[in-house]
């Protein structure tokens, strides 16, 4: 049989572009060819991320003048305000004919991965005889959690319930749930952004037609929501992770290139330091008074940590880096955020809960502190505190699930994870799982065996899937 000839194309956005790179390495290590769809102002960031490898990039054109999406942005990174995110996935709907256009000078593809948000590419899948697996970057245990809450909405609507009031759902009994750990999408569309909940919803609605899901996890993590999603909801999920285990090895610094954070580090591990590390992924919008209440609840913790703030200013006109300069660090560049988490120094991570964050946390071995900020992370976070025990929550001033955080609830909590017999606990926790996670990716674990078994059955399917649709 011919080698499978692959078609990747991620959203634009680092949280989901990043984890596909790595599943294209794993694809041609299993002896496929891989083609990768982007977008001209993305390839850079991917050309560099591949250049070992023979992945071949196509960019296509992205749309320009959407309304409130500056031109050339053409990646959530680079919005000046999140809200606008749907817009620019809507608008990569306009890529459509190229797209098609390309398919068509392509060799014969075996099977597509395409992101849960570019729902569109179905129908594309679909003219040219292509299956199409989905690409969400969400754990088993919240899209199960997720369809669940979608499935009882009206019940939900009907009850009235305060958004921050808890309730179980009769399925996954020990959790307690507030509408605010779910995109509004799923239980009250009509409160919300017209333009999100019906993108969401086209979105749900190819997937359900999609040959599968390829999940960024490992089964043997969430045993019980992978066999519910495939029992009771699907399509069938394809656990393959953690997909950052698939980086290649890196390459030792020379002294005169070592980022000036990770000699930071080196100097803090030398000296005994534990440090925390403080991050919120790619995208996250953070207002200025709560970024005035990280620096107060840093500062005042006491402990040494390494913040990469990312698009956020963090304002220093009150003297805070120097007040700190002894035994605290801010980043304002782009930096390896793996490379960071295992630096043996890093004993913490406060954390978006960004799946990927996730994921890179337990395979680094470091716990914890989940402050969720959007999308899906109130329910990552609550996987990590409560459903497999790495992490601590950190607390909003109203107790409300998305609230505002006030300096002293996050003094407290660094405080417990870095210095209290509580960290020490999920630190043990941590390194079991960690341990797991590179298990099941080595030759015979879980992930590894998922992937061969996709592989080998997308090459039988590629055949059906011809008969049963039309062709170009
Ligand atoms: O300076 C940086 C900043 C980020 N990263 C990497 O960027 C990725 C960020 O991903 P993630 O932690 O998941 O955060 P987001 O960028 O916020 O991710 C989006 O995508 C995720 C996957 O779908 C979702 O879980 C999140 O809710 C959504 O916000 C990770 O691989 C990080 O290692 C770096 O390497 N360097």
């Amino acid at each position: 049989m011919a080698s499978p000839h692959v078609l990747l194309f991620p959203f634009m956005s680092k949280g989901h572009t990043i984890p596909v790179l790595h599943l294209a390495r794993l694809l041609l290590r299993r002896g496929s060819a891989v083609t990768l769809f982007t977008t001209p102002a993305n390839r850079s960031f991917i050309s560099a991320a591949l250049s070992d490898t023979i992945v071949s990039i196509i960019d296509l054109p992205f749309p320009q003048n959407i309304d409130c999406i500056p031109p050339h942005v053409e990646s959530t990174d680079k919005l000046p305000d999140m809200s606008q995110w749907p817009r620019l996935a809507i608008a990569a709907k306009l890529m459509k004919p190229y797209f098609e256009q390309t398919l068509k000078s392509l060799p014969r593809i075996s099977f597509m991965i395409t992101d849960g948000f570019l729902g569109w590419t179905l129908d594309s899948a679909q003219k040219f005889g292509i299956p199409r697996l989905v690409y969400y970057g969400m754990s088993n245990f919240s899209m199960s959690l997720s369809a669940v809450a979608s499935q009882s909405r009206q019940l939900l609507i009907d009850l009235e319930l305060d958004n921050n009031k808890l309730f179980t759902f009769p399925i996954f009994p020990w959790i307690k749930f507030s509408k605010n750990d779910f995109d509004p999408a799923f239980v009250d569309p009509e409160s919300q952004d017209k333009l999100h909940s019906e993108f969401i919803l086209e979105q749900v609605q190819a997937t359900e037609k999609s040959y599968g899901i390829i999940v960024n996890g490992f089964y043997e993590l969430e045993s019980v929501y992978a066999d519910y999603w495939n029992r009771e909801s699907g399509p069938k999920a394809w656990c393959v992770g953690p997909l950052c285990l698939a980086a290649p090895p890196r390459k030792k610094h020379e002294i005169y290139e070592t980022p000036s954070w990770i000699q930071w580090l080196d100097r803090n591990q030398e000296e005994g330091k534990p440090v925390l590390y403080v991050a919120f992924g790619s995208q996250a919008d953070i207002s200025r008074e709560q970024i005035e209440q990280i620096k107060t609840g840093l500062e005042k913790s006491g402990v040494n940590f390494l913040w990469v703030v990312g698009k956020n200013q963090v304002e220093d006109d009150d003297g805070f880096e120097y007040r700190v300069k002894d035994r605290g660090m801010l980043v304002k560049e782009w930096v390896d955020q793996r490379e960071i988490l295992e630096h043996s120094s890093v004993q913490g991570f406060l954390s978006h809960c960004g799946w990927n964050s996730v994921m890179e946390s337990i395979c680094a071995k470091v716990p914890i502190l989940a402050w969720p900020m959007m999308a899906e992370q109130p329910l990552n976070a609550k996987m990590v505190v409560e459903e497999i025990g790495i992490g601590l929550r950190v607390e909003t001033s109203d107790g409300s699930m998305n609230g505002f955080v006030k300096w002293d609830k996050l003094e407290k909590v660094v405080k417990e994870l870095m210095e209290g017999e509580m960290g020490k606990e999920l630190g043990k926790k941590v390194k079991q799982l960690g341990g797991a996670a590179a298990e099941a990716v080595a030759e015979g674990g879980s992930s590894w065996n998922a992937l061969n078994e996709l592989i080998n059955e997308m090459h039988t399917t590629e055949n059906t899937w011809l008969i049963c649709t039309n062709g170009p």
